[in-house]
């Protein structure tokens, strides 16, 4: 369990937040210059608060009325950045042992040998970290961290550095040590893509504050947690059911009580709940149920929500017949053309070749998504 209620001022910026996580991924999400990292930096104790407390599993790391500060090396969390920070001169398997200094011999719970092979880094062990790609590194980077058997695991946008193949390589990684490790990680990213598949919780930050915080599905219910991202960043994820694959075809469909969604590939066995991550600008909206158009996932909401933007569009909260939402992008002359308003029934369009494999995150087997 962690708790943080600290204050900082870092020259002109102010950081005045509070925020609890009772274990598995809490997200930190917001906009460049929110305050994600200095949190961060805090937490693993690389700066120290003006004032406040945090605690990990009831013991205070910090408490500035108590006059307690534990420094970094003895507070057993491990950090993962956005640049591996890999010791050149090291092979990959000291970079590796070097974390275990840092865990007394007593509680030294995770062994090298699962860790290499979770992260799939055997063949590597003999190289130095000149050798190895982008990719490469930040495995070896999570598994020095978690090789020191942390309390916490601190990963500050561990996926931003690299291209979206390697992201996808290596999600599935960060989802396995969270499942089998059992690590509580506060995870910084601003992208959604990241959070809806990793995170049960999420803290969005803006302007060094706390704007919202609770469940991923009810911060990210609306817009509003990204009001500071670009169009083309906004997302919106549905929770629905794998209900069967099409081998003809090669697609998966999934049942949502708003309509069945498509995907192209394959995702998960049938009656497994996922999360679906749906960017804003590939949903159309319309007020008829369409016909003579390629795309196959109609959903039937009502709008919940209109938000417009300085320029010429809008974002569109679409209540999907009370099991999520999703956000839609529109120009606000569309909007006035249609004469679409709050409370109007709508059908959001989502071409199937906008959703495949990556965009789902499977729930775990046993507990609902
Ligand atoms: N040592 C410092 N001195 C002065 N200002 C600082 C210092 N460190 C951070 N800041 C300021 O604090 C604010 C928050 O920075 P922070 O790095 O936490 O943002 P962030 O949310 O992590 O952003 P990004 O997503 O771009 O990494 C920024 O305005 C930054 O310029």
């Amino acid at each position: 369990m962690i708790r943080v209620a600290v204050g900082k001022t870092l020259g002109a910026f102010a950081l005045d937040i509070a925020f609890e996580s009772d274990g598995g991924v809490i997200a930190l999400f917001g906009p460049s210059g929110s305050g994600k990292s200095a949190t961060i930096g805090l937490i693993a104790g690389l700066t120290r608060p003006d004032r406040g407390v945090i605690a990990l599993d009831g013991r205070a790391l910090v408490d500035t009325a108590a006059g307690t500060f534990v420094p970094p090396h003895a507070r057993r969390i491990g950090l993962v950045f956005q640049d591996a920070q890999l010791f050149p001169h090291l092979s990959v398997k000291h970079n590796l042992l070097f974390g275990r200094w840092f865990a007394p011999k007593a509680e030294r719970r995770i062994a090298l040998e699962p860790v290499v092979d979770t992260l799939g880094i055997g063949h590597l062990l003999d190289r130095r970290p000149g050798r190895l790609s982008g990719g490469e590194k930040q495995r070896v980077a999570i598994g020095r961290a978690l090789v020191s058997s942390p309390r916490l695991l601190l990963m500050d946008e561990p996926l931003a550095a690299l291209d979206a193949e390697r992201k996808q390589e290596i999600l599935p990684l960060i989802e396995r040590l969270r499942d089998e490790f059992g690590i509580p990680i506060v995870y910084v990213s601003h992208a959604v893509e990241e959070v809806a598949r990793l995170a049960a919780r999420v803290v969005v930050l803006a302007h060094g504050r706390v704007a919202a915080a609770g469940s991923v599905e009810d911060v990210f219910g609306g817009s509003v947690a990204q009001a500071g991202e670009s169009r083309f960043r906004r997302a919106s994820f549905v929770t629905a059911r794998v209900a069967g694959h099409d081998e003809t075809w090669g697609l998966t469909e999934l049942a949502h009580s708003a309509g069945t969604i498509w995907l192209a590939g394959r995702a998960g066995p049938p009656g497994r709940d996922c999360r679906v991550v749906i960017r804003a600008t590939d949903v159309t909206l319309a007020t008829e149920r369409p016909s003579g158009l390629s795309v196959r996932t109609v959903l039937h909401g009502t709008i919940a929500r209109i938000e417009a933007d300085a320029g010429p569009l809008a974002s569109i909260v679409v209540d999907l017949d009370g099991h999520g939402h999703v956000l839609a992008s529109a120009t606000r002359k569309a909007l006035d053309e249609l004469r679409l308003a709050p409370g109007h029934p709508v059908f959001a369009l989502i071409k199937t070749v906008a959703l495949d494999e990556q965009s789902v995150a499977l729930a775990p087997a046993s507990a609902p998504a």
